[in-house]
């Protein structure tokens, strides 16, 4: 018997700055998942959008790969999976294009073989697909969320500030793999490096928990992946240097880049340019979308 179920899921910009690999907020970018589930074998892809003719149909794809987690811990005996992917997230850009993949996958499966799993289940499972939570958390929960590793098993909070602002993501033609984008990462950093980072991230935080937003320019100071993946993403300081000279509250890399976000209260459009100007000299095409806080995450649509 045919089990069909479609899922809506946002995109996400994870580390916002100082909180590498736990910090990450949902914004209103969405790709659509349907998937069919059937006894019998073969899998079928169709897509739409970013990625179609790109994303392989096969067992390497991980929304194939995140059903069948599901589908062998509820013990199922689905062999079928027929996808249809209507995607906004460009890939490998830095806007959690592969957490929304994976949480789809995951809440889409357990939709269609009982719900027996919970969110916090979603949160593990995406977790131990994608490596680190900042992503899969907002993607699942909406929000801003901070998430942590305890034990094997992740911890988050999820919240929406006081005070609404606008991200302007602007995106690079180009991409760049998060595998890619960590392996230029050091293993360890100097002790002030460290505390640089705990009081930005606490400072961040609290800015954004009371609305202090005038707090973001120093609060998205970062000293553990930007500096580092600045390499990798030519015209990086300048297009950054650009949003807030035009009045952006602040700006960083996104993810793991190359898309870079600026937070904005009200000249979002102009941000944007400046920034696309900025890549410009360093011979780099960019567009931008201006976006808000998702406040739903992962949804049965
Ligand atoms: N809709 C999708 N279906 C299947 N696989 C996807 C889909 N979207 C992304 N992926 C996989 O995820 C990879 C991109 O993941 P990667 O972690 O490198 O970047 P990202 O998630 O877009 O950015 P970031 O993690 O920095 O926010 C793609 O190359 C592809 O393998
Ligand atoms: N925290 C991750 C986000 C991208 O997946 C990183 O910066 O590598």
């Amino acid at each position: 018997m045919a089990n069909t179920v479609r899922i809506r899921v946002p995109g996400t910009t994870a580390n916002c700055g100082p909180g590498f690999d736990a910090v990450g907020i949902a914004c209103t970018i969405y790709n659509e998942l349907e998937l069919t589930l059937n006894a019998e074998g073969g899998i079928s892809l169709e897509v739409a959008g970013e990625g179609a003719g790109i994303i392989p149909a096969d067992e390497s794809n991980v929304v194939v790969k995140a059903i069948q987690m599901v589908i062998a811990k509820t013990g199922q005996q689905y062999k079928g999976i027929h996808l249809k992917m209507y995607n906004d997230i460009p890939l490998a850009r830095g806007l959690g294009s592969s957490a929304a993949a994976i949480v789809a996958g995951l809440v889409a499966a357990n939709e269609l073989t009982g719900s027996s799993l919970t969110k916090q289940d979603i949160l593990n499972m995406a977790t131990a697909i994608e490596g680190h939570p900042d992503n899969v958390a907002p993607a699942i929960f909406g929000g801003i969320t901070v998430s942590i590793m305890e034990n094997g098993s992740a911890k988050y909070l999820s919240f929406l500030p006081p005070k609404e602002f606008s991200m302007v993501a602007v995106i690079p033609e180009f991409n760049l793999s998060t595998k890619a984008a960590r392996q230029v990462l050091p293993e360890s950093v100097p002790f002030t490096d460290a505390v640089f980072n705990v009081s930005r991230t606490a400072l961040l935080i609290g800015a954004l928990c009371t609305g202090e937003l005038r707090l973001l320019q120093s609060a998205l100071e970062d000293r553990l992946h930007q500096p580092y993946r600045e390499q990798l993403i030519p015209g990086m300081a300048q297009v950054l240097a650009a949003a807030r000279r035009t009045g952006a509250l602040g700006a960083a890399l996104s993810g793991a880049g190359p898309c870079l976000l600026a937070f904005t209260a009200g000249n979002s459009d102009e941000v944007g340019q400046a920034m696309i100007n900025a890549f410009k000299l360093h011979k780099v095409a960019a567009s931008y979308r201006v976006l808000t806080i998702d406040s739903e995450g992962a949804k049965i649509i």
